[in-house]
């Protein structure tokens, strides 16, 4: 039996009058990849989104369902969205740093959370190891952020995520403003942290859904039309939209 950690029931979103998931059930399971694809405006940001309560400030959406970390109601208006969001961490397609320092982006959400001021330290040098960073950024923690190269600064925006250890990371096409090789850093991180967390990812890139995916979720106008482990989906997928998809007849 798989341990569910994250999961969406019946869930239904309108921005306005427009239907934009439909009728979602999805569980994801602790420890693994599980990658969102399909189409432009299928829903698959916005399904990610709703996870990290990203709509609450979107006057015109509404959402209708079931979503819960394990047995925590997301919703439940006893949770407050900044508990919230600090086990369910996230990352943006492109590198989102803070006009700051280094160390201040690792910091700043520490703060906010109110870790003992001296454990901040050693929390953000194992973060800053366990992505990946700490040997090229040790001895410049205080060099402001955005003079990082566009890779390095995605692996400090998910070592920002990583060091309030959160449940689930969920990333929106974390790899698509970057390069092969920091694209590869990216991918080879996500591998070894899913030892520890959860992953979502939101991902355009076939490959790479096929390099890192335990498993696969297609979606098509606000469903999801077949989920299964990634080999099912790319070798022998049920529906023949998924299979018209993956083979790259449509985008
Ligand atoms: N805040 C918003 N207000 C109104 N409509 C929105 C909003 N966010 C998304 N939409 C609409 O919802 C639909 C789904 O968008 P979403 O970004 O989730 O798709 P997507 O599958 O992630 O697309 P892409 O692959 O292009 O990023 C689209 O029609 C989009 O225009």
């Amino acid at each position: 039996m798989e341990d569910i950690k994250l999961s969406a029931h019946a869930l239904n979103l309108w921005f306005g009058n427009k239907q934009v998931l439909k009728n979602i059930d999805i569980e994801f399971a602790k420890n693994q990849v599980t990658s969102l694809i399909g189409p432009s405006g299928c829903g698959k940001s916005t399904l990610l989104r709703s996870f990290n309560r990203m709509h609450d400030l979107s006057p015109e959406a509404r959402i209708e369902g079931k979503l819960m970390l394990g047995e925590m109601d997301l919703y439940d208006p006893a949770n407050s969205v900044t508990q919230t969001r600090k086990r369910i961490g996230m990352v943006f397609q492109r590198p989102n740093p803070l006009p700051k320092t280094i160390y201040e982006n690792m910091a700043y959400a520490l703060k906010l959370h109110q870790f003992p001021k001296a454990e901040i330290p050693g929390m953000i040098q194992s973060a800053l190891e366990e992505s990946f960073l700490w040997e090229e950024v040790k001895d410049e923690l205080d060099k402001p952020a955005v003079k990082l190269s566009g890779g390095q600064q995605q692996r400090l925006c998910i070592a920002r995520t990583v060091v309030l250890r959160p449940e689930v990371i969920l990333m929106d096409e974390p790899c698509s403003a970057l390069d092969p090789i920091s694209t590869e850093k990216i991918e080879e991180l996500i591998l070894k942290l899913k030892e520890h967390y959860t992953f979502v990812i939101v991902t355009h890139n076939m490959q790479q859904a096929q390099r890192i995916s335990d498993k696969v979720a297609f979606m098509y106008l606000g469903e999801v039309v077949e989920f299964e482990k990634t080999d099912a989906i790319f070798q022998n997928p049920v529906h023949e939209l998924t299979a018209n998809y993956v083979r790259g007849y449509f985008g």
